[in-house]
């Protein structure tokens, strides 16, 4: 795609996340039956994480995203991501799209880790002879030795991480989308990582970034947005944003 071409583009985005009523049978149910209580049928069927959300992302771009717990960043982020479905809206992303968060979330745990980056590569739209390209470089970078050739069920959760971590920065693509600043695995894997984010973050076309941390935001970003209870409720400079927000939560 050509480079003045990449970009987002988000028209009117809703997104609900459906709340079921209480399965029966379900851990909650039971314990709702043993001690007596009548189920109420609950009032509330869904979330409306999002309430109408528009906003254009260029080339070059780093936007921001900002706001309490819950107000809909991460479902933002994961709206842009393809794996929530918008429930009305739309949300063209338009370039290679990668996503760091959740960052184990994805591996097939009956597959090896070396099967694991093709899959991680061919669902990002890479060719094998790209992803085999880069292979060297994230089984070095991941180091688990020949944990690499063992299925991913077998790993311990901090090197699920490690070649989670490697696969997400070698298979780069145009646009990256980021969850907070990540902790992955051990003191001296830490390092590493934060070095490769660094680069990552500068190398990156169009970047996402939410994250709490309001000095890393404004280090960072071009453009920030405020969300609240699923509305963008400011947007624009870094500093000015971060200081209406901020002034809102009484910091
Ligand atoms: N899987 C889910 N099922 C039901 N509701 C959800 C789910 N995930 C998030 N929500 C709800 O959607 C809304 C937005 O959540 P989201 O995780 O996007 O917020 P956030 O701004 O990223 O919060 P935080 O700063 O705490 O990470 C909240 O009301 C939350 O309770």
């Amino acid at each position: 795609m050509r480079e003045e071409r990449l970009g987002i583009e988000i028209q009117s985005l809703a997104l609900d996340y459906p709340v079921g009523p209480l399965t029966r049978g379900s851990v909650k149910a039971g314990l709702f039956s043993l001690f007596g209580a009548r189920q109420k049928a609950p009032r509330v069927e869904f979330v409306r994480a999002l309430k109408g959300v528009s906003l254009k992302v260029a080339v070059g771009e780093r936007l921001g995203i900002i706001g309490r717990n819950g107000s809909g960043k991460s479902t933002l982020l994961r709206a842009m991501a393809g794996i929530y479905e918008p429930t009305s809206g739309v949300v063209e992303m338009r370039g290679r799209v990668q996503g760091m968060f959740d960052i184990g979330l994805g591996f097939e745990p009956e597959a090896t880790g070396r099967e694991n980056i093709l899959y991680r590569g061919l669902v990002m739209g890479l060719s094998p002879a790209e992803i085999r390209a880069r292979e060297d470089e994230i089984v070095e970078f991941a180091a688990i030795g020949d944990f690499i050739d063992l299925p991913v069920r077998t790993y311990s959760s901090g090197m699920s991480v490690r070649l989670a971590f490697a696969i997400s920065t070698y298979l780069q693509g145009d646009i990256l989308l980021l969850d907070e600043m990540l902790s992955a695995g051990d003191a001296s894997f830490q390092a590493k990582a934060a070095e490769r984010m660094r680069s990552l973050v500068e190398s990156a076309k169009v970047l996402v970034l939410v994250s709490h941390d309001m000095a890393t935001i404004q280090n960072v970003c071009t453009r920030v947005i405020w969300l609240s209870k699923g509305r963008i409720v400011a947007e624009g400079q870094p500093a000015d944003v971060v200081a209406q927000y901020l002034a809102d939560a009484g910091e």
